[in-house]
C-alpha cells in the first residue's frame, strides 16, 4: 500500500489546495441541507421547486467527475488525510467529519452528532455511532504504527447517544499479537456519563506493513 503525496496529483500545489478548501465549504453545507431536509416543514409546492433546484446543482457537479472520491495522501503539511473518508473527510458531505487528535494515550474526539444521524426517537442511530468508533479506533491503531482493516468490532450501547451537543470519544491501543491489534474505547459526555463503549481487533495486511510506521508519524 501506498500513499500519494498531495502534489503529485492532478494540479497540484497551492491552486489543488485551494479548489479541496472550496470543496469542503460545499460539502458542510450539504450537510446543512441534509439536516434541513430532515427537519424542514414547508409546504408540499415548495419541497417539490427546492427538489427541482437541487437535481439542476447535482448535474453541475456531475459535468466534471473523478472514478472514486478523493484517495488517502499526505498533505502539504506532511500530515495523513482521507478527505473522501465517509466517516473523518472534508470533501465528503456524508461524514462529521470526525477530527481525531493524538493524545499521550491514543486518540480523542469530540464529535457532535446531527439530526440527520437520528436512528431511535430523537437521538444517534447505533450504526453510526459503531462506524464513528470503528474509524476511531482504526486511527488509534494507525497511530501506534498498526494500520490495519477492522476485523471485529463489539459494542455495547450503554445509554441513549444524543445529537446536536458535543460528546467525547476516546481510543487506545490494549493489546498487540503479531498483525493483531485490539483496540478499546467509548463515546461518552463532557461529565463523564458513557453512552457506547466498544472493543475492536484490527489486523495488518501483509501488504500494508511497510506503509504501517510511515503514516503513524503522519496521523
Ligand atoms: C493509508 C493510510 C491509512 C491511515 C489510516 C488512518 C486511520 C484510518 C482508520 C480507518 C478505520 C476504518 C476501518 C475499516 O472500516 S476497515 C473496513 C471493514 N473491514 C474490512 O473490510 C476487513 C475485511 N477483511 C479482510 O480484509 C481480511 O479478512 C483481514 C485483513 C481482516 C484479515 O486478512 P488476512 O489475510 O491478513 O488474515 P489471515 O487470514 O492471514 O489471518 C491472520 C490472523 O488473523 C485472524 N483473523 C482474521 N480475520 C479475523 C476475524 N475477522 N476475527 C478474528 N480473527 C481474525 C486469523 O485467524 C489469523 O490468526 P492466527 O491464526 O494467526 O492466530
Amino acid at each position: 500500500m501506498t500513499v500519494e503525496t498531495a502534489a503529485t496529483e492532478e494540479t497540484g500545489g497551492s491552486d489543488r489546495e485551494s479548489r479541496l478548501a472550496a470543496l469542503g465549504v460545499l460539502a458542510e453545507q450539504v450537510r446543512e441541507l441534509m439536516d434541513a431536509v430532515v427537519l424542514t416543514d414547508v409546504a408540499e409546492d415548495e419541497i417539490a421547486r427546492v427538489t427541482e433546484e437541487v437535481a439542476v446543482l447535482t448535474e453541475r457537479l456531475r459535468a466534471a467527475r473523478r472514478d472514486t472520491p478523493l484517495q488517502p495522501e499526505i498533505a502539504p503539511d506532511g500530515s495523513f488525510r482521507h478527505l473522501g473518508n465517509a466517516v473523518a473527510g472534508d470533501c465528503n458531505p456524508y461524514a462529521l467529519p470526525l477530527k481525531a487528535e493524538v493524545t499521550p494515550d491514543g486518540v480523542r474526539a469530540e464529535p457532535t452528532f446531527r439530526p440527520m444521524h437520528e436512528g431511535p426517537p430523537n437521538s444517534v442511530h447505533g450504526g453510526v455511532t459503531a462506524m464513528i468508533l470503528d474509524h476511531l479506533f482504526g486511527t488509534a491503531a494507525a497511530a501506534a504504527g498498526r494500520l490495519g482493516m477492522t476485523a471485529s468490532l463489539t459494542v455495547r450501547y450503554r445509554r441513549p447517544t444524543p445529537y446536536g451537543r458535543p460528546l467525547v470519544a476516546d481510543a487506545a491501543v490494549t493489546r498487540t499479537e503479531g498483525r493483531k491489534t485490539w483496540v478499546d474505547g467509548r463515546i461518552a459526555t463532557p461529565d463523564g456519563t458513557v453512552l457506547v463503549e466498544a472493543t475492536g481487533l484490527f489486523i495488518t495486511p501483509t501488504a500494508w506493513l511497510p506503509a504501517s510506521e510511515e503514516v503513524a508519524d503522519r496521523v
